[in-house]
């Protein structure tokens, strides 16, 4: 082919509206910001209302260090008032969301009256299946960690456990000591690894998917009140809750709280039909001795991040983002990259000969 050149160029898709959740303020912030500036655009920041104020220090950190004046913006206000306009108005090019399932459908309907590209990081509910031939201290503690850090509050919290059923009881009995080892506290005291939930409306969100679970005939096995030691604050027990059927609401329902839910199996396939049963396909993980069972499962999980003998470890360089409903796009790395870059083709005709199509159409 001497008689055309072609390239491809990567273009900033323009100016681009970045919406992102309470959790991980800062963090999901960047996430979006870093990328979309490397690429080109200017950038519209709306954090959430509940967790503005990092991502105002955040641009006052940029003013500092000389980024022009106009080329991050943050945007505060309510989802209704300050989100939707963003994600519908003409002059915005592309909405990268973080969030809600429910609020990252109304971006997509609101961004599709302009044809405008979205990415979305929405929620999950996320398995982690525990195989019979695991040390049960070291998949407990991976299993606590996996649901209660942060308290739950992750997008990608490994909230459904799936156990084998010969090991259940005593891989239970682990798994409660160690959640009854985790020091409940204000998080400025030494030694805290859970504070309380977010805010008072999460706190009474969170209780009431446990009464739910409860009068839907499930058993709160541990937890599932505020500790004793604590009477004021949005603090919640580590909870663990047995007896459920895949149609409960705490089975299906993402609760963004310290909420584990267990169900038992007997063989892979089960265990992976159980897994795969859900909307959501953000995280999963699975933990075994056996790496090649390990390596079978990882690929029938339908989930876009898949932890093997751990659950919630998350590296810049690799590629973040869920399947299903929990949304589309990948977040970090190359591909945080491509979030923002439009892709332009580029063809030059170089030969000396004229054309003459007209005297020989063999020529394309
Ligand atoms: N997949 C991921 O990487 C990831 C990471 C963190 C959080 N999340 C998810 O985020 C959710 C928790 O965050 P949340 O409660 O802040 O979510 P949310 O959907 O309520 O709000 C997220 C953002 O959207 C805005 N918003 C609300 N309504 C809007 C509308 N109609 N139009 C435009 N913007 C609107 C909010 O003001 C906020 O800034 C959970 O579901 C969690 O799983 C996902
Ligand atoms: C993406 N992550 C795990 C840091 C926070 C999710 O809610």
């Amino acid at each position: 082919m001497e008689t055309f050149k072609s390239y491809v160029l990567k273009e900033p898709i323009g100016v681009v509206g970045l919406i992102t959740p309470w959790n991980y303020p800062l963090l999901m912030a960047t996430w979006k910001v870093a990328p979309s500036l490397a690429a080109g655009c200017a950038a519209i920041l709306k954090p959430s209302e509940l967790a503005s104020i990092t991502c105002l220090e955040l641009a006052e950190v940029c003013r500092e260090v000389g980024l022009p004046p106009g080329v991050l913006n943050i945007l505060t206000g309510l989802g209704p008032e300050a989100g939707a306009p963003l994600a519908s108005h003409p002059d915005v090019d592309k909405i990268a969301f973080t969030g809600s399932s429910a609020t990252g459908s109304k971006i997509m309907a609101a961004a599709a009256q302009m044809v405008k590209p979205v990415s979305l990081e929405l929620g999950g509910k996320s398995p982690i299946i525990v195989f019979e031939d695991v040390d049960l201290d070291k998949a407990a503690e991976w299993t606590a960690f996996g649901c209660f850090w942060t308290n739950g509050q992750i997008c990608s919290a490994t909230s459904r456990l799936i156990v084998h059923e010969n090991i259940v009881r005593e891989f239970l009995d682990r798994l409660v000591k160690w959640t009854k080892n985790i020091k409940i506290s204000d998080p400025f005291e030494e030694g805290c690894r859970l504070g309380p939930v977010v805010s008072g409306g999460q706190y009474e969100k969170v209780l009431k998917f446990i009464s739910t679970a409860k009068s839907e005939g499930a058993t709160i096995l541990s937890g599932g009140v505020r500790p004793e030691h604590l009477k004021k604050g949005f603090f919640v027990e580590p909870t663990i809750i047995t007896d459920v059927t895949t149609s409960m609401q705490i089975w299906r329902e993402e609760v963004f709280g310290p909420v584990l839910c267990v169900k038992t199996f007997s063989t892979e396939e089960e265990a992976l039909e159980l897994a795969n049963d859900t909307h959501y396909g953000l995280g999963a993980a699975v933990i075994s001795n056996d790496l090649e069972r390990c390596d079978r499962v990882s690929k029938n999980l339908q989930a876009g991040i898949v932890w093997v003998n751990c659950s919630q470890p998350c590296f810049c360089q690799a590629p973040w983002g869920g399947n299903k409903r929990s949304g589309f796009g990948r977040e970090l790395g190359e591909w945080g990259l491509d979030n923002y870059l439009s892709v332009k083709q580029v063809t030059q005709y170089v030969s000396d000969e004229p054309w003459g199509w007209y005297r020989s159409p063999s020529k394309l």
